[in-house]
């Protein structure tokens, strides 16, 4: 099939849902049952009228009413089976059919680290209908999926998973990315336009963060933040101001910075209202900690801000601590820590750095055993939600072995050990709250006037 599109159309791939339905076809053609089953049978596939179906659904009659996507699918269909070398076996109506019942079922296979990289169909996980506030997720280990409750699930319960990205900033967003599933969503959050606040204040699964980086189970029930600073209007006029700007990817340190002083003043109605989770203000300040973090003039100050997103946006915005993105959240906490660490252990930590504030917390810290503590954080949420292949927790398990095999740190590790057992021992609870919490948080409060420092209008 590849050869012949190399041939025609001097191409050595294609599109992804091309070859997800190249793939139903040949499988079929081929006798596949479950195939059958799944999307329709053979007899079906050709034409006929009586063949039977297969159990998914594919919103045909909600396709066709996009006249572009109907025009795409065809074109599509028609590229599958001629590629395929399958013009004479299957009808190009009912090949489309096939796809709409892939688009309407198949996930995006969104990874945490490299994006978007391709779809995953399986008929029972398809079953799964769309919530904005859904009971379960679904993370992707290599070429496995895991199907995660995201609170605690009755029986009984319905299980519903996120279609789209769960931190898409509104109402609106979410609707739009939900548009070819053909279903207005009636999720309590859409419901009442609710914004990331309100949305985690009503989440059952709120009380999970007791044991997360941000345990303050009061302050995600009753956020600092001040509303009436900034009208529901102007929220989206920021969002709609912040996307005409162009984006940082691939710039310069100094173009970044540019760009990201401008971000920061259409952001300011959300800065005064203390509202750091609704976007565009975290993307603002978590590319800017991305930038800084491959900046040897700014490398330190990125730390700060990675540690104030996941202790003062990520709950709020995905409120299950275990999900892959606050995990990755905290791995990079702690890659900057072992720079930062030895960085003070050599002393050129008050070299690199300006700020007081930071170089008297991190001067007072004990990096290694933040460090360690939040590994073992996320060897806690992260290791049984995962079939072991994913390669951010396997570094996070070399790092603490790395550090376990540091001398003189006995007494540190065997109270890290503890709490890892049984987070509620009370000694060991107020030791990571001291040793990792703490200091965390310290360096998180810093964030907010190092973001004025550097992006404020006196610069
Ligand atoms: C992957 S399927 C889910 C399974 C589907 N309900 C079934 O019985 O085959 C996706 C389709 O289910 C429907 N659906 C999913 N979530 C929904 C929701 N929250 N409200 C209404 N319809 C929904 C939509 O038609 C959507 O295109």
């Amino acid at each position: 099939m590849f050869g012949r599109v190399q041939q025609r159309a001097g191409k050595d791939w294609l599109p992804t849902p091309v070859r997800a339905l190249a793939q139903v076809l040949i499988r079929l053609k081929a006798g596949d049952q479950a195939v059958a089953e799944t999307f329709g049978s053979l007899a079906w596939a050709k034409g006929a009228s009586d063949g039977e179906r297969g159990i998914l659904d594919g919103n045909v009659e909600g396709f066709k009413k996009h006249d572009q996507v109907w025009k795409d699918f065809e074109i599509q269909a028609t590229g599958a089976v001629v590629y395929a070398g399958l013009e004479n076996d299957f009808s190009i109506p009912r090949a489309r059919e096939i796809l709409c019942k892939i688009q309407t079922n198949a996930f995006n296979r969104l990874d945490p680290d490299a994006g978007m990289t391709g779809i995953y169909l399986d008929p029972v996980l398809a079953m799964a209908n769309h919530s904005c506030m859904p009971s379960a997720f679904v993370s992707f280990d290599q070429r496995n999926a895991v199907l995660r409750a995201w609170r605690d699930i009755k029986e009984g319960d319905e299980i519903t998973i996120c279609y789209v990205d769960v931190t898409l900033p509104n109402k609106a967003a979410r609707q739009e990315a939900l548009k070819l599933y053909h279903f207005e969503c009636r999720c309590p959050r859409c419901k009442d336009d609710l914004d990331v606040y309100q949305a985690c204040q009503i989440d059952p699964a709120l009380p999970l963060n007791s044991l997360s980086i941000q345990p303050d189970l009061e302050k995600l029930r009753n956020p600092p933040i001040d509303r009436s600073k900034v009208s529901k209007e102007q929220l989206d006029a920021i969002y709609e101001a912040w996307k005409t700007l162009p984006t940082t990817e691939g710039r310069s340190e100094a173009e970044h910075m540019k760009i990201a002083r401008k971000r920061w003043e259409i952001c300011k109605p959300l800065v005064e209202a203390r509202m750091w989770a609704i976007e565009p203000l975290t993307t603002t300040i978590m590319q800017l900690a991305v930038c800084w973090q491959l900046s040897f003039k700014m490398v330190v100050y990125a730390l700060p801000l990675l540690c104030f997103v996941s202790t003062e946006c990520d709950p709020f915005k995905v409120v299950t601590p275990f999900l892959p993105w606050r995990i990755k959240g905290i791995v990079t906490i702690v890659q900057m820590l072992a720079l930062t660490a030895e960085l003070t252990a050599s002393g050129a930590l008050a070299r690199r750095c300006d700020h007081e504030g930071l170089v008297g917390t991190l001067a007072t810290a004990d990096q290694v055993t933040m460090c360690e503590g939040l590994l073992r954080l996320v060897m806690k949420q992260g290791g049984d939600s995962n079939t072991g292949g994913w390669h951010v927790l396997k570094q996070a398990k070399a790092m603490l072995e790395d550090i376990e095999k540091l001398p003189g740190r006995e007494t540190e590790t065997a109270m890290l050990r503890v709490w890892e057992k049984d987070p509620e021992d009370p000694e060991a609870s107020a030791f990571f709250h001291d040793q990792v919490i703490k200091p965390i948080t310290t360096l998180a409060s810093l964030a907010p006037e190092i973001l004025e420092d550097k992006l404020g209008s006196k610069k």
